[in-house]
C-alpha cells in the first residue's frame, strides 16, 4: 500500500520539525479565520494577496511531489500530518487531538467561522468528518482498526460554532467489522450521534507490518 512510509528521525530533530509544522499551519489557519471575516477594501485585498504569494512562493521552495501520506519511526510512532482532521502540518484540519481511555475516546476542539454551514451553526459535513476520524481513531486504539465502511449520523440539532466536545466507543466487532458509536455535544447537550462501521480490508488480513495493519483507515 503506497503512501506508508518508513522514515526514521530522531527524536529532538522531529521534536522540532512537529514544533515548525504546529507553527506554520497555525498561521495559516489565522489567515483563513482573517480572510472569512475581513471587511477590508480592494487596496487591501491587493496587498493582502501579493504578501500571500510571496509567502507560498518561499513555501514552494522545497515541496514533496504528493501528499504527506503516513510517516513512520521503527519504534511506531506516527506522522499523519497532511491528515484532513489530525494534520498538524494541514491548516484545513482545526487540528483535533484525540485522547483515548480505557472504554472510551474523546475530543475537544473549538470550530470557527470557517466550518461554518447554516447561519452560525457548523456544516453538516464537517460534523460527519470529525465523526469519522474519531470513531475510526476509537476503533484503532481498541486494536480493531478498519476503513470506513458506512458512517451514519444522526443531527438531532444545530451545533453552533464554538467548542464542541466529542465521545465514542467500541459498540461491538463481528469478524472484520467494528461498530462504533459516538455523539458531539455543545454545553452536556448531545447535538449530533453517529456510528461506524469500520472493515478491516483485504489487503491488511495477511502479513503486513503491525504499524500499517494498525493505521489502514488513514490511507
Ligand atoms: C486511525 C484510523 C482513523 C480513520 C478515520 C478516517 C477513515 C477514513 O476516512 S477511511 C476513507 C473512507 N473509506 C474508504 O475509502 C473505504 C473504501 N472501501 C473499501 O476500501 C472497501 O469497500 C472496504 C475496505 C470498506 C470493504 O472491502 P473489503 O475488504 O473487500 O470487504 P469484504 O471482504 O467484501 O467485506 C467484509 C465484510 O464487510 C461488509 N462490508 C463491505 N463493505 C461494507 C460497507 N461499505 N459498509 C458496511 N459493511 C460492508 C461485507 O458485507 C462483509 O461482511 P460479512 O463479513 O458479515 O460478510
Amino acid at each position: 500500500m503506497s503512501g506508508y512510509i518508513q522514515e526514521d528521525i530522531d527524536p529532538e530533530e522531529l521534536a522540532h520539525r512537529t514544533e515548525l509544522a504546529s507553527a506554520i499551519a497555525g498561521s495559516v489557519r489565522d489567515l483563513i479565520d482573517a480572510t472569512v471575516r475581513t471587511e477590508v477594501g480592494e487596496t487591501d485585498i491587493a496587498e493582502a494577496r501579493r504578501l500571500i504569494a510571496a509567502a507560498t512562493e518561499i513555501l514552494r521552495k522545497d515541496q514533496l511531489p504528493g501528499p504527506f501520506g503516513i510517516r513512520f519511526n521503527a519504534d511506531g510512532t506516527k506522522r499523519s500530518w497532511g491528515n484532513a482532521v489530525l494534520g498538524r502540518r494541514n491548516p484545513i484540519a482545526p487540528p483535533v487531538d484525540i485522547r483515548h481511555e480505557t472504554e472510551h475516546s474523546w475530543l475537544e476542539v473549538d470550530l470557527g467561522p470557517q466550518y461554518e454551514g447554516p447561519a452560525g451553526l457548523v456544516h453538516g459535513g464537517v460534523l460527519a468528518l470529525v465523526f469519522d476520524q474519531l470513531l475510526g481513531s476509537t476503533a484503532e486504539f481498541q486494536g480493531v482498526p478498519g476503513m470506513t465502511g458506512t458512517l451514519t449520523v444522526r443531527y438531532r440539532r444545530g451545533t453552533p460554532l464554538g467548542p464542541i466536545r466529542g465521545e465514542a466507543r467500541v459498540d461491538r466487532v463481528e469478524g472484520v467489522k467494528t461498530f462504533v458509536t459516538g455523539t458531539i455535544s455543545v454545553d452536556g447537550e448531545v447535538t449530533a450521534e453517529s456510528e461506524g462501521i469500520f472493515i478491516l480490508p483485504r489487503w491488511a488480513r495477511g502479513e503486513v507490518p503491525e504499524a500499517m495493519r494498525k493505521s489502514v483507515g488513514e490511507g
